[in-house]
């Protein structure tokens, strides 16, 4: 089998405009860049906003392996079945971040013959929208610093400043940094540190906001910290979000691409699902279902993080309801959960798979609190024997699931038929989702919900700087606001060593941000990063482009 972009490059994609046109985009919305990508105006929603909505298939996973188990490969797959089997589909995904690119997983445009292409440049620079990002939430720490240095009016507090800045960049050297050295012409010293753009307030806002107004509304209200009095210092304060929404003017328009297959997918946004809220944005989900019967939307990781904050944040905000989810799991994930060591995953281990399938049966049980048909799809691997396929889909029939082998990977949409089949048969039961937890609770409660109800822990422990801003926030007046998860993907739980189903445990509240512009409270679990570190080998070292400009080693 080829490698991911042998197969890309040797694929002929269709012109973009003939894309836009199957989708029936005016061409005054659509912005071209080059030949196979293009930005579709945010301006045609007002045009769009009497068309009724087509069916959103929300795709999630099992607990992953570090490699990721195939969700945005089976996010392609599926719709590429969906649309041989006649029906009008489009997927929408996040951007990838350079990040995980350099780092350990590689690209984020999926797999074998379900790709998003042109996937070289979606992986890196694609359209520039992380840099817009990560320029404007830059430009706003340089206007807090230059605020110091020119008087201080506000009378800002230095050390109460939670302004941090950003870099699309797996950087460990850069968590934790001192700034302003070198004397007086330099500002003031004092510690800041960088988060990894896709973990910016700005890049959650850009993926909650509905337009360009509500894009900079939300902007002014982001809090970069505190003055003497205690008072929040915003973004307007400084008056800086009038350039931030400036900056991100192109960025606020979806970007249209393709499959392998000539279905249109919008990659748009690329909020992480450990450390944000990770799905695509609003914008393009919105759009995708005014001009589709189905739009199929992945949520990162696993049930317990991006379906969670699907849920949660994202149908709340944006007033929307999957008609189905699908639970992506694969043999070598359960084999891993049931003790597999990496390097025996391919050999057949049908006494560890019957353990790890226990981390199936809890992303069942956590799905059953949102009320949406599931359906599983078991992501075919080459190494898996039909002995482990069997066990899988017995016990997936038996706690009165359906399943779907999926063979995606290797066989584009024609490998994903059965699974639309059953994807389509779902949607047909009419549900809407219900919230995990209504909005009026003490964020203490709404924290303690999550942690029991999705993470099965038996209660919350919080460090006492969690508790202090927990207060604070209520006494501000955020207590209303629905509470953003950051954990490790690794685990249910918020220590990525214990696999399975964990039980009998806290979970551990170490720190919670304000994201006032985003709408919402940051909770960080466990020793999660917000700056993710490379590997010992990072997949960089294994990318390369000869004279002709033909890049080899993304995957
Ligand atoms: N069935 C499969 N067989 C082999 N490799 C696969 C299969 N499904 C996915 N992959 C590969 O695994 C990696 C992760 O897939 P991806 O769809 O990005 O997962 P996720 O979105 O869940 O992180 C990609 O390199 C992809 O090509
Ligand atoms: O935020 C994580 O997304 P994936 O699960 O697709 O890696
Ligand atoms: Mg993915």
């Amino acid at each position: 089998m080829l490698s991911d972009i042998e197969i890309a490059q040797r694929s002929k994609l269709k012109p973009i405009r003939d894309i836009a046109q199957d989708l029936g985009i005016p061409e005054r919305y659509l912005l071209p860049y080059g030949h196979y990508k293009a930005k579709v105006d945010v301006n045609y929603m007002k045009d769009l906003k009497e068309r009724p909505d087509g069916k959103l298939i929300l795709v999630t996973a099992t607990t992953p392996t570090p490699a990721g188990e195939g969700k945005t490969t089976t996010t392609v797959g599926l719709t590429q079945a969906l649309v041989k089997l006649g029906k009008k589909a489009m997927l929408c995904l996040r951007e990838p971040s350079l990040g995980p690119c350099f780092g350990v997983k590689g690209g984020a445009a999926g797999g074998g013959y379900s790709q998003v292409l042109p996937m070289e440049e979606i992986n890196l620079h694609f359209t520039g929208d992380i840099h817009a990002v990560e320029t404007a939430h830059n430009l706003l720490a340089a206007l807090l610093d230059n605020h110091l240095h020119q008087g201080n009016p506000l009378k800002i507090d230095p050390r109460e400043i939670t302004w941090r800045r950003a870099m699309d960049m797996n950087e460990r050297a850069l968590r934790n940094v001192v700034i302003g050295l070198g004397g007086r012409a330099n500002g003031f010293p004092r510690e800041s540190g960088f988060d990894i753009t896709v973990a910016s307030e700005v890049m959650a806002i850009l993926c909650l906001s509905k337009d360009l107004a509500d894009l900079k509304e939300r902007l002014s209200k982001v809090v970069v910290g505190y003055d003497e009095s205690g008072n929040m210092i915003r973004a307007g304060d400084l008056k800086a979000h009038g350039a931030m929404a400036a900056l991100l003017k192109e960025a606020i328009n979806p970007n249209l691409v393709q499959t392998i297959e000539h279905v249109p997918a919008f990659v748009h946004g690329g909020p992480f699902a450990n450390i944000a809220h990770g799905t695509n944005s609003i914008i393009a989900t919105k759009m995708a279902l005014k001009l589709r019967d189905y739009a199929v939307v992945e949520a990162g990781f696993a049930s317990d993080l991006g379906a969670e904050k699907f849920f949660d944040i994202v149908c709340r905000f944006a007033g929307l309801s999957p008609s189905a989810v699908v639970l992506v799991t694969t043999v070598r994930a359960l084999k891993h959960h049931g003790g597999v060591k990496k390097e025996d995953l391919s050999k057949e281990n049908l006494e560890a798979l019957s353990q790890g399938l226990e981390n199936l049966k809890a992303h069942l049980d956590i799905l059953s609190n949102f009320g949406i048909p599931v359906v599983v799809a078991l992501n075919k691997f080459a190494s898996d024997t039909d002995g482990e396929i069997e066990m899988v889909m017995e016990a997936t029939e038996e706690r009165g699931a359906s399943i779907a082998l999926s063979e995606v990977w290797e066989k584009g949409g024609e490998g994903g038929i059965d699974l639309a089949k059953k994807v389509l048969e779902a949607t047909k039961e009419e549900k809407s989702y219900k919230p995990l937890y209504e909005l009026d609770l003490p964020l203490t409660e709404k924290i303690r919900t999550i942690a029991t109800k999705v993470y099965g822990a038996d209660d919350v422990e919080y460090s006492p700087q969690a508790l202090k801003t927990i207060k604070n926030l209520e006494e501000k007046g955020f207590g209303g606001l629905p509470v953003c998860m950051a954990k490790t993907q690794l685990s249910i739980s918020d220590d990525p060593q214990k696999l399975g189903r964990p039980k009998g445990y806290k979970l551990s509240a170490r720190e919670v941000r304000l994201s006032a512009g985003a709408g919402f409270v940051v909770v960080i679990c466990g020793n999660i990063m917000t700056m993710p570190g490379l590997p010992k080998k990072p997949a960089a070292e294994f990318i390369d482009i000869d004279e002709e400009g033909n890049i080899t080693g993304l995957f």
